[in-house]
């Protein structure tokens, strides 16, 4: 644990941001990769802890994998080139990683032990390993495979018709991966859409994927081909200066290659509805990811209510919403958000229970919170939970604070976002 201190005085922030590369992403170039035949170049790879586990996950699977900067280059001879490993496969704090990952491996020739870090080892996994189960999958782990450490002996799959349960592009990548080695068309219907990086992705990689009306199909045995992948900027690691640029005084602040798919941009559309000086220009490079600039200013918002549908499209984002909310003049209600309870930590109760120490206005619900606002913030010593995201909220908040903000575990943040306080650097000087 690194404890840091964190002092600003109330600047007003300036300047211009590239945000480092998605991490849905950068996982999903590497899996693609591996799985593929042939050379795949990635650039604007997260240099995320999270995706370094995904990249030590498949080199111990035997595939080559080079890192030079941003730059990532997969060479693989197909997912049926794979060596079995001596090793325990080991997907630290990611939890992107460990259930895609079980999809991809109940379908291959290999036999894996598969496990996390503490957090990990606390977060659901039947949620994933039940449909796969459905497909044929051999997968065992404590309390009946609910959670890590896992082991799972690859096998032949049959496709299914699965009707999500909850919002979760984990587990929908999860199916559809394991889809790709199975016999039949799979099918994966959601109520809520999740973010669709897999499809997309499929898609760059020369598979064909049907989507329409929430109802995702996809034919067993089609093979993948290298490719080149951009990774957009994340919108998730965007969203703690985009609040930042909103509330602290005097403030106009750039951040370029935002990735703005329309199934990750609810932070946008809140902040719309908010009122926030806040301008996007769209990048029109035809990438299978959109881009785009977006300039956020010093801005007077009023409280909003976040529910429903527009839940998946902000998941990550709801620690730093409910910080953006103690500014905002009047009630936030944010609500339907129960999901957060399985994150790296139990995020509505970390969210709460920190903000309340800085001063906010600020009730659990059963699925979200309540926040009052506007409320002056101050100084105070914040526990993170290990969460990266509990961490950068605090740290944002220094920014508006009298006093001094402690947080007891500063490098989480590294899961995300390891240049993070280079950037509020940046736009602090
Ligand atoms: O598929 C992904 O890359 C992710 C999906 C979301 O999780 P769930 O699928 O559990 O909602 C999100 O919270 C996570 O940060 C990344
Ligand atoms: C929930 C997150 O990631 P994961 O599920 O991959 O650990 C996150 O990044 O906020």
């Amino acid at each position: 644990m690194s404890e840091k201190v964190l002092q600003y005085h109330k600047p007003s922030l300036q300047g211009i941001l590239t945000i480092p590369g998605d991490k849905s992403v950068s996982h999903r170039s590497v899996m693609f990769g591996s799985i593929a035949t042939g050379k795949t170049t990635v650039d604007g790879f997260l240099l995320g802890e999270d995706c370094l586990s995904t990249i030590d996950c498949f080199r111990k699977l035997g595939v080559k994998i080079d890192v030079d900067g941003t730059n990532v280059t997969i060479d693989s001879a197909g997912m049926d080139a794979w060596q079995e490993s001596t090793e325990v496969l080991y997907t630290g704090n990611s939890g992107t990683t460990t259930r895609l990952m079980l999809g991809i491996l109940a379908g291959s020739n290999v036999h894996t032990v598969m496990t996390g870090d503490a957090s990990i080892g606390k977060r659901p996994m039947r949620r994933v390993i039940d449909p796969l189960r459905q497909m044929g999958a051999h997968i065992t782990g404590r309390a009946n495979g609910q959670f890590t450490p896992l082991a799972i002996q690859g096998t032949k799959l049959q496709a299914i018709d699965y009707q999500m349960p909850v919002a979760s592009a984990q587990v929908k990548s999860a199916i559809l991966l394991a889809g790709l080695r199975a016999e039949g068309t799979t099918i994966v219907r959601e109520s809520e859409v999740s973010r669709d990086h897999t499809e997309r992705m499929l898609r760059q990689f020369g598979a064909q994927v049907d989507v329409a009306d929430g109802v995702v199909s996809f034919k067993g045995g089609q093979t993948l081909t290298g490719t080149h992948v951009s990774v957009p900027g994340d919108i998730s690691s965007a969203a703690f200066f985009l609040v930042a640029g909103a509330i602290c005084k005097g403030s106009r602040i750039v951040l370029e290659n935002v990735g703005v798919n329309p199934t990750r941009d609810g932070i946008i559309e809140v902040l719309q509805n908010m009122g926030a000086s806040m301008t996007l220009a769209h990048n029109d490079d035809g990438q299978a990811e959109p881009t785009a600039t977006i300039t956020i200013a010093t801005s007077t918002l009023k409280g909003t209510t976040i529910e429903g549908d527009i839940i998946p499209r902000l998941i990550d984002e709801i620690p730093i919403l409910a910080l953006l909310a103690t500014q905002a003049h009047g009630k936030t209600i944010i609500k339907d958000a129960e999901e957060l309870k399985v994150k790296e930590t139990d995020r509505i109760t970390a969210v709460v229970d920190e903000l309340k120490k800085l001063g906010a206005t600020i009730e659990a619900t059963a699925d979200g919170m309540v926040i009052e606002g506007p409320t002056p913030l101050r100084g105070a010593s914040l526990k993170t939970y290990g969460d990266h995201r509990i961490g950068m909220m605090g740290a944002v908040a220094a920014l508006m604070t009298d006093g001094a903000v402690t947080l007891d575990d500063a490098q989480c943040i590294a899961v995300s976002y390891p240049t993070f306080f280079e950037h509020v650097e940046t736009v602090t000087q």
